[in-house]
């Protein structure tokens, strides 16, 4: 499917609402099949990712009624897990299917797992050699490289594991495996990733126990077998789905956005520090945001920072795009390996807008310096490549820019954030038509 975006006078105001988050919301799913009873939760995302995770736990026995403001989830718990009667596709979601092969440890009998096309070339081997560590029977495409993956439940051992990514669906896959195990698993992390597993493990009543060593690594230990409580919990909003409409806001004159229910933990909301660092007009609440249109300034963006703002990346080099001067993303290196490799396929769609950019194996570095509008009368047709990051950013910056902006493969957005377009059409100044896609409309 094609979006048109037809901008003139780039324009934003209004109040959003973000979708329901989806890295908490695939959590409260897997939380909800591992208690015994029934589980209520509110505001469950929509997205197709969390769809693909619904789809598995009710193949792992738990059954999903209802959906919009409440869902409920009735399982027979860790204890009484089914073998999945067919492959569980996973279709376009890295979080779903490497917190369930964690969760697949628990399924007695086989568990086999695939994706799409995108999610069959993304690494696996960074899930299976930590669950190995606790003897998992476990194995993957390619050398236990990649999807189709085979998990062979049965008691796990104890153990410790060093992480050497940092990554919150690795840590993530350890710790819902730890809670069929008898005995401690301690995991310790680079930096302290998202902790929604942890969150949601507490509120379920599982004891866990956290600590940082000297040089800022973080250690979390899980003491099993612990079978968590049913939850009742409602899902707070998505900051990584809010930054694109956030990210317009800050650049574009005269703008005004009010963003409300937004969950905003500091692991998830790195990108309002850079945004505050290049000089944007934020008024931060506990879950609100005010965002006033400037002109930011370049910055430079690595380190321990990253894993808090990874998938806001390409966004924010929308932003770096409009800013004066040059930003510079580093030590990003884990953008390759997303649903797109983000590194090319940010640098691909800045490039379709005649901004300059230079990639690197662990980033990238934005020459700012575009002026809102300044593209009117223009016209560019960029694809999506199956990643709604992608997508998303190339609209935002469609609308900012001004002229015509066609973006192919636009279907992917339902990945993470199903009314992305009707947000923008009610938010934004830019008229968006949705059609099917003609190879003869490529300029
Ligand atoms: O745990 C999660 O919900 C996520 C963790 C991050 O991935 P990594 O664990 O690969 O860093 C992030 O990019 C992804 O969108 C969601
Ligand atoms: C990388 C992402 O998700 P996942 O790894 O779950 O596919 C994302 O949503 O940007």
């Amino acid at each position: 499917m094609l979006a048109r975006i037809t901008a003139n006078e780039p324009a934003i105001s209004g109040v959003l609402v973000p979708p329901a988050d989806k890295s908490i919301s695939h959590r409260a799913l897997l939380f909800a099949l591992l208690a015994e009873g029934t589980s209520r939760l509110e505001h469950l995302s929509t997205a197709h990712d969390v769809g693909a995770t619904a789809r598995m736990i009710e193949l792992f026995g738990a059954s999903v009624t209802g959906g919009g403001a409440e869902t409920r989830i009735t399982s027979p718990g860790l204890w009484g897990l089914r073998e999945a009667a067919d492959v569980v596709d996973m279709e376009n979601s890295g979080t779903g299917v490497r917190l369930g092969i964690g969760v697949a440890t628990l399924v007695p009998g086989i568990t086999v797992f695939t994706g799409d096309t995108s999610l069959r070339q993304r690494p696996m081997a960074r899930v299976l050699g930590p669950l190995r560590q606790l003897e998992a029977s476990i194995w993957g495409r390619g050398g236990d490289a990649m999807l189709p993956v085979v998990v062979r439940g049965g008691k796990l051992k104890s153990g410790t594991v060093d992480l050497r990514i940092a990554s919150a669906q690795v840590k993530s896959a350890l710790l819902l495996a730890g809670l069929g195990i008898d005995g401690p698993v301690h995991v310790t992390e680079p930096v302290l990733t998202r902790p929604h597993t942890e969150e949601l493990l507490e509120l379920a009543g599982v004891a866990l126990e956290e600590s940082y060593t000297a040089d800022g690594a973080h250690r979390v230990t899980i003491r099993g077998p612990a079978q968590p409580s049913p939850l009742t919990y409602s899902i707070p909003g998505d900051p990584s789905a809010a930054a694109f409409f956030v990210v317009a806001a800050a650049v574009i004159p005269e703008a005004n956005l009010r963003v409300d229910g937004v969950y905003l933990g500091p692991t998830r909301s790195g990108f309002l520090d850079v945004l505050g660092t290049m000089g944007a007009a934020i008024e931060r609440g506990d879950s609100d945001l005010v965002v006033e249109g400037t002109r930011l300034s370049g910055t430079v963006v690595q380190g321990l920072a990253i894993p808090s703002l990874i998938d806001e990346i390409p966004i924010l080099c929308v932003g770096a795009a409009f800013a004066e001067g040059t930003s510079a993303f580093r030590d990003a290196g884990e953008l390759r390996v997303k649903e797109s490799d983000r590194i090319e396929a940010t640098a691909r769609l800045l490039e379709a807008f005649g901004v300059g950019v230079e990639t690197f194996d662990d980033g990238l570095v934005v020459h700012g310096g575009l002026r809102p509008g300044s593209l009117r009368g223009k016209r560019r047709c960029i694809s999506a490549r199956l990643d709604h990051r992608i997508a998303m950013a190339g609209a935002i910056l469609g609308l900012i820019a001004g002229g015509v902006t066609d973006i192919e493969g636009i279907e992917t957005v339902a990945t993470s954030y199903p009314g992305f377009f009707d947000d923008l059409r009610r938010l934004g100044s830019a008229t968006v038509e949705i059609g099917e896609f003609d190879e003869r409309d490529r300029p």
